[in-house]
């Protein structure tokens, strides 16, 4: 069993427990790609729980182990992946960067920060894929730096097809602690999602793109 499938339905778990998935589907969420959702998992709210940003940081360690990666260099995205990719770099005793979402727009006009080499391998860290289009810009401005990105490794993928194609077309693997169908079925188990919310979810998850154009204004 790969960590990933080990840990899926405790980390599941957990952000169903602490409160981070929101339910909407009256006033859907707008995420960073503009797509409209019924659905927000905020896994910032991991990082103030001492006992599960831990379980994170071991289980991204076991993962890298389990895929006998040999990282140089934590990346982090930000700035949702930056608090994981600091304490797994803290963690492996690795130096870290962090990636922008763009280039700064004064100072140095950086969009990676901290000392990465050319050649130096890297694990990028991503706290949550949805069309993955954050991630692989990331993981293209550390190619860019000719940097060699090993894997992306995220806590939450909401499995959209569309973003495992990306991943695929990038030839970079990805590897996630839990994912939605691990989610609804831990809710579903454990009454945490009432009965509408639950139909609304899957009846979202076949077409999330006309879902959201269903329900944009
Ligand atoms: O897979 P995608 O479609 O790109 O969406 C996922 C991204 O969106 C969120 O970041 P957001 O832009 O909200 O910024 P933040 O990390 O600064 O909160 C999340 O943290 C991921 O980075
Ligand atoms: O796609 C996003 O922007 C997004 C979705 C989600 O559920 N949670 C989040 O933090 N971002």
């Amino acid at each position: 069993m790969t960590p990933e499938e080990a840990l899926s339905r405790q980390v599941a778990a957990a952000l169903l427990t602490i409160g981070a998935v929101s339910f909407s589907p009256d006033r859907p969420f707008t995420w960073a790609s503009g797509l409209k959702a019924p659905i927000y998992c905020d896994n910032r709210l991991l990082i103030s729980y001492p006992h599960l940003r831990r379980t994170i940081t071991e289980g991204f360690r076991q993962i890298i182990e389990f895929w006998e990666l040999e990282p140089d260099v934590i990346a982090g995205t930000a700035t949702a992946g930056i608090p994981h990719a600091a304490w797994l770099a803290d963690r492996m005793e690795l130096p870290m960067v962090y990636v922008r979402a763009r280039p700064k727009a004064h100072g140095q006009g950086r969009q990676i920060e901290g000392r990465l080499e050319p050649g130096q391998q890297v694990v990028l860290i991503e706290d949550l894929i949805s069309t993955g289009g954050s991630s692989i810009a990331a993981a293209e401005a550390l190619m860019a730096a000719d940097a060699h990105v090993l894997a992306v490794l995220a806590i939450f993928t909401y499995g959209f097809p569309e973003a495992e194609m990306r991943f695929a077309q990038a030839e970079i693997p990805l590897h996630t602690l839990t994912n939605l169908s691990v989610l609804l079925e831990v809710a579903r188990e454990h009454g945490l999602l009432d009965e509408r919310a639950m139909t609304v979810l899957e009846d979202w998850r076949v077409d999330p793109y006309g879902w959201s154009e269903a329900h944009s204004e």
